[in-house]
């Protein structure tokens, strides 16, 4: 019997800290906010950049976000959660759809469990194709480019390289915008009356845009498609970007200063989306779902609703099985031939 090629995917996510504590929050910052991606300037700006991030930023920042974290975690950090049953629920769908179904993993970009490192634990099992899909559908150089990089890096150490194949974006996608919409829909037949659905992402420098960074455009598609699909008027929907970070200007317009401006002008009973985060985490339940409320209701409005990211429910695990058999098929269906042949013989 002649050895079966073996396929991977692999779930990638940003990354989040062990523990909700300060010294695990400070450790996954330190990796986070050093990669020249994220924080990025060249000479004596990243000599400035990692004076600020070591002496001030570092000393300060975990103390107030590890109780961010503490109040929204539970046996783990939600993200970690999230991704694990994203893993298991697509490993389900693929093991119903192939003969020889491809093994789902997780990685994170930063903190545990590490991309790279399990790029090497499938290389040393013998895994010669291996798929990573992003859980952005936004590409972006602060996210989606690290993952690159961290593939790039992995390969230069090897004599023979690992066939890998990473998805760049799937914000057009028709299934995704199809799942985002019947999200949207769930919620509304629950809980109907909202005058408007704020879709907000997060945000990057505005200068990474201005050099080209693709993202904010990207998400304006994503809105565009999910407003036709959801037959949306103008005025009834908007985009907005939160998770500004440090002084310097970010994409606007800022979801926490548009929603008290519309609060302001009477607006009061909203929906809040958050298209570029696949997965609840610390930015969509901390921030959008408790801060952002009590901006909104602060300023005059009455009835805020977050609608969940698409986690692991079916519609999103339809997305990525989709996207296995558009960037994957040629191995599954060479394997799933060679298993069936092997069965032969
Ligand atoms: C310069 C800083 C940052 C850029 C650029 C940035 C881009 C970016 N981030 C996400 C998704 C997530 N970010 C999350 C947390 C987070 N982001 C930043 C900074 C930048 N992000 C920080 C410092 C943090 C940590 C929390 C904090 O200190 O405020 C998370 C949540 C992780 C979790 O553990 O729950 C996600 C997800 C995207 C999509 C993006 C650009 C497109
Ligand atoms: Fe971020
Ligand atoms: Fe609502």
């Amino acid at each position: 019997m002649s050895e079966m090629s073996k396929t991977a995917i692999i779930l990638a996510n940003l990354g989040t800290p062990d523990e909700p504590t300060p010294s695990a929050v400070r450790r996954y910052l330190r990796e986070f906010l050093s990669d020249q991606r994220v924080v990025e300037g060249k000479g004596p700006r990243r000599l400035l950049w990692l004076a600020v991030l070591n002496s001030i930023v570092l000393t300060f920042r975990p103390i107030k976000v590890a109780k961010l974290y503490a109040s929204i975690w539970e046996q783990d950090s939600p993200m970690r959660r999230i991704l694990d049953e994203q893993v298991a629920a697509l490993q389900r769908s693929l093991s119903l759809k192939h003969v020889n179904p491809p093994d789902v993993f997780s990685g994170m970009t930063y903190g545990q469990p590490g991309l790279t490192p399990r790029l090497q634990e499938l290389a040393g099992k013998g895994y010669q194709h291996i798929l990573i899909i992003p859980m952005y559908p936004q590409y972006s150089a602060t996210t989606t480019a690290p993952i690159y990089d961290q593939v790039a890096k992995f390969q230069l150490g090897r004599r023979e390289v690992v066939d890998i194949r990473i998805v760049k974006s799937y914000f057009n996608h028709p299934l995704y915008i199809q799942a985002l919409a019947g999200s949207v829909r769930q919620h509304r037949q629950v809980s109907p009356g909202a005058e408007k659905l704020i879709l907000s992402y997060h945000g990057i420098p505005k200068e990474y845009a201005d050099k080209g960074d693709p993202y904010p455009q990207q998400c304006h598609e994503t809105s565009r498609m999910l407003a036709r699909v959801l037959d949306l008027k103008d005025g009834e929907w908007m985009t907005t970007f939160q998770s500004r970070f440090g002084p310097a200007e970010w994409l606007q317009p800022y979801t926490d200063k548009t929603l008290e401006k519309i609060a302001g002008e009477g607006v009061k009973n909203i929906d809040v989306v958050c298209p570029a985060f696949t997965a609840d985490c610390l930015e969509t339940l901390e921030e959008i779902a408790e801060e952002n409320k009590e901006v909104f209701e602060s300023a005059g409005g009455e009835h805020y609703h977050y609608i969940p990211a698409l986690n692991s429910a079916g519609c999103f695990i339809n997305v990525l099985s989709a996207l296995v058999n558009e960037q994957a098929g040629d191995w599954l269906s060479k394997s799933d031939l060679h298993n069936e042949a092997s069965h032969g013989a």
